[in-house]
């Protein structure tokens, strides 16, 4: 292509904050890092490792008061805050609870709240009272009234996620496409075989963030701020080379220990183009068709690779598509599948380079996300309006999306950064 793009485009917009994903990475964005985002320390003492605090420590252990094994690593401040709080919000939440004889039935719960200050068991017994005497709430529908609960069990709305990604993501036909059955087939099944693994490849702010928050958000209602879902960003928390065998053994921990507190838990690696060769290769016994491994089963769980690796080819195919005067919709998945595989297997920025997980087949699906055209970020900046109440004006709406720039040079079709400014420049009209 003519206009070589550099793969790490728009990421110093993403470290600047802002966004949905900004905003966690503010946080420290594998979920529950503390906002302090205090430093592991290594086995040798230096405390230079930017892996989250928090991240070597398996969820099951951070209960209320328990004891963390690990000397080395704080335990996740916000996670622990939350679920010792936890009943304290059993009283905002009352509304919900109609009826008035429901609501005296449930004044157990009010004394919980009380107690739960006090200790936990008698939080149980009270809920346990409660719930008996309502008649209608099991234990555990009450409990998970008020705390986020693992539904492993829970079906995926398909039809809500279908109309989500139709109205919602632009210009993504085929990522749209492949998440939907992705998802679909894999929650439909009771028993799968191996985790879902999908990988997502595109140029900047063609919206593989957005997706993977709205597959988060169908998958557990919290979405990226839910204790299930867990992001983690290449450069903040895999930043050096020299630690690599660290990184690994967090990573293992991590989601060995999230996996076995939440079956259905959902992983989010973003920035894959920026992480060292063989980090990612720690998990790959995770992904793989094991019943269990060392008492954990990963089946039910979800991985998320997001990567500008490969960006380029699936534009090169996009620029052919259209130069023949072919329709954008018409590039099928089997047009860039296996270009995408290949590619990203031979590229050394990929985090996939040489990787056993695609020697071995077990990423599922690499998906697309094509270059966007100036009719899609005129659509991003409609949407965008929408969202902050305002009518539509046309007029902004075109001289946002002239003010993007497009490549290649001579035809300028695409915009260079997708829709990822369109927030930003908005703001000053
Ligand atoms: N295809 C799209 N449809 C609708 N909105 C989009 C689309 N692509 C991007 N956006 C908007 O632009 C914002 C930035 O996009 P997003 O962060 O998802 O890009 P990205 O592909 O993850 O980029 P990067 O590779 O740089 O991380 C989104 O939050 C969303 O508002």
């Amino acid at each position: 292509m003519g206009d070589a793009h550099d793969s790490s485009r728009g990421r110093d917009d993403k470290a600047k904050g802002g966004g949905w994903k900004r905003e966690e990475a503010g946080e420290g964005v594998a979920r529950g890092q503390p906002r302090d985002a205090s430093r592991a320390t290594h086995k040798d003492g230096d405390t230079d490792s930017p892996v989250p605090a928090n991240m070597a420590v398996p969820r099951e252990r951070r209960a209320c008061g328990a004891e963390v094994t690990q000397p080395e690593v704080r335990p996740r401040l916000r996670g622990l805050g939350a679920r010792c709080r936890g009943w304290r919000t059993v009283s905002g939440a009352m509304p919900r609870a109609a009826g008035l004889g429901r609501a005296a039935a449930l004044g157990p719960l009010l004394a919980a709240h009380v107690v739960a200050a006090i200790e936990p068991i008698s939080v149980g017994i009270a809920l346990g009272a409660a719930s008996a005497l309502t008649g209608y709430l099991s234990y555990t529908d009450l409990y998970c009234r008020f705390a986020e609960c693992c539904r492993e069990e829970q079906r995926l709305n398909a039809s809500a996620l279908k109309l989500e990604l139709e109205e919602k993501l632009f210009g993504q036909h085929l990522a749209t496409e492949v998440i939907l059955k992705a998802l679909t087939g894999f929650k439909n099944n009771k028993n799968p075989k191996k985790p879902l693994t999908l990988s997502l490849h595109g140029w900047a702010g063609t919206g593989k963030n957005f997706v993977s928050q709205i597959v988060a958000e169908n998958l557990h209602s919290k979405g990226l701020k839910s204790n299930f879902v867990h992001l983690f960003v290449s450069t903040l928390h895999f930043p050096h080379e020299q630690h690599i065998k660290l990184y690994q053994d967090q990573l293992q921990g991590w989601i060995r220990g999230n996996v076995s507190a939440c079956a259905s838990s959902v992983f989010i690696f973003d920035e894959m183009d920026k992480l060292h060769p063989g980090v990612i290769d720690a998990i790959k016994p995770f992904l793989d068709y094991y019943e269990q491994v060392d008492g954990v089963s990963y089946r039910k769980a979800i991985f998320m690779f997001l990567s500008n690796a490969g960006g380029d080819l699936i534009t090169k195919t996009a620029l052919d598509f259209w130069r023949a005067g072919r329709k954008r919709e018409d590039i099928q998945l089997k047009d860039l599948e296996p270009v995408l595989s290949v590619g990203v297997f031979n590229n050394k920025h990929s985090g996939l380079w040489r990787s056993g997980l695609i020697d071995r087949n077990l990423i599922d699906y690499f998906i697309p996300f094509l270059p966007l055209e100036y009719r899609h970020v005129k659509m991003c900046v409609r949407a965008e309006m929408r969202a902050r109440g305002s009518a539509v004006d046309e007029d902004i709406v075109t001289r946002v999306a002239e003010e993007m720039t497009f490549f290649p040079k001579g035809e300028k079709i695409y915009s260079d950064k997708g829709c990822k400014t369109v927030q930003s420049r908005l703001d000053f009209h």
